[in-house]
């Protein structure tokens, strides 16, 4: 089989095995609660809250390029790799009470992408260099 055939059957499977699932999500366009009223037209800021339907990883905070936390996919209870589960492992030894990171792989560069967040991470990596809050360090 070519590469192309390959890659065309691949798609087929993956179209014939479409899954879905419900998420519930707390989401509003609510320009009240977000830090941008100056840079953002409502329709722009989107905001999703975690506080009923998420877990304790709404509370970690993004870090360019050193965080402290890595993002790997998992399988539990199943192979099939359509389903997978992203697990948190620890980058480096991390003290008690220390923020939790991980590189949220934001593309400062995309001015979609950026225009609700301004990084703050303050890591001499950062890739937000067009912020003007950053901090030093
Ligand atoms: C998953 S929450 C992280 C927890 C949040 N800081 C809190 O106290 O609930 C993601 C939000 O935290 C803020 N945040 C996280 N990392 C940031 C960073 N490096 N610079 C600026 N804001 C950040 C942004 O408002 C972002 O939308």
């Amino acid at each position: 089989m070519t590469n192309s055939e390959q890659y065309y059957r691949n798609i087929e499977y993956r179209e014939k095995n479409i899954h879905t699932y419900t998420m519930l999500l707390d989401a509003d366009y609510d320009m009240e609660i977000n830090h941008f009223k100056d840079d953002l037209n409502d329709d722009e800021a989107l905001t999703l809250d975690a506080t009923r339907y998420g877990n304790v990883s709404r509370f970690v905070n993004h870090r360019c390029g050193d965080p402290n936390l890595l993002l790997r996919p998992v399988q539990i209870d199943t192979r099939d790799t359509h389903y997978y589960h992203v697990a948190f492992f620890t980058a480096r030894d991390i003290a008690k009470k220390e923020e939790l990171t991980w590189d949220y792989n934001i593309n400062f560069d995309d001015k979609h992408e950026v225009k609700g967040f301004r990084c703050l991470c303050g890591s001499s990596l950062c890739r937000d260099k067009k912020n003007k809050f950053q901090k030093k360090g």
